[in-house]
């Protein structure tokens, strides 16, 4: 039997297709995206991170058991202490400090998908946590797969080719490939047919939230 990942997917194809192939990352893929667009998406994206931190962490708290409560807090080191660096990284060429990105005012859509991600799993339980949480790390580990041979031209390719090798890295890709195996795990126990529709509404409304970021961050270079 398929696992629920590829499920959702399916059931979710429209938004899933205009989250994972929206205009941010082709443009990002071709050079063509403007540096302002990137850089608010980049900004937005740290404290994104701080806050989807705080959802793996609530992961922690309501994971049934001792592997569950590991698995977590793989996902949650993973973010604070790989990724966010990248974000630092490409801040400091711009000459942005990590305490100026903490303490940026933040926009709508991050707002609204972070707190969504949170409400859910404070609502819910595990599953519906890591359904909340899928869109993110599945997502983005697609888009690197995806665009792993991009070869962007102009005068970001620097920074756009070292925003893709991230997430087309083995290491993302392995964790992304973790990730899913553990949802569909907790499936296997937790989802009952009268549950699905539930479970399908939170995925396509965090897919919905992750194509709005993207155009949140298109709108900056308007
Ligand atoms: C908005 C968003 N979605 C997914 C990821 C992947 O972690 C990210 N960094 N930001």
């Amino acid at each position: 039997m398929a696992g629920l990942f590829d499920r959702l997917k399916t059931d979710c194809s429209s938004e899933w297709n205009a989250y994972t192939r929206h205009a941010f990352v082709t443009s990002m893929a071709d050079g063509t995206l403007p540096q302002p667009a990137f850089r608010t998406y980049l900004q937005q994206d740290y404290l994104f991170l701080i806050h989807f931190s705080r959802a793996y962490a609530l992961a922690v708290y309501k994971a049934p058991g001792l592997a569950d409560m590991r698995q977590a807090l793989a996902g949650l080191k993973t973010i604070m202490d790989v990724e966010m660096d990248l974000h630092v990284e490409l801040c400091a060429t711009w000459g942005i400090t990590k305490d100026e990105l903490e303490h940026m005012p933040e926009a709508s859509e991050t707002l609204a998908y972070t707190r969504f991600v949170l409400e859910s799993g404070l609502r819910g339980d595990l599953l519906d946590l890591q359904v909340a949480l899928a869109p993110c790390i599945l997502g983005y580990g697609e888009i690197g797969q995806q665009n792993r041979a991009a070869t962007p031209h102009g005068p970001m390719a620097a920074a756009y080719q070292r925003w893709f090798g991230e997430y087309a890295s083995d290491e993302y890709a392995e964790a992304a490939s973790d990730f899913a195996d553990w949802m569909n795990r907790t499936a296997d126990v937790y989802l009952t047919e009268a549950r699905y529709s539930n479970v399908r509404r939170i995925f396509s409304q965090a897919t919905r939230l992750e194509a709005d970021f993207w155009q949140m961050g298109l709108n900056a270079a308007d």
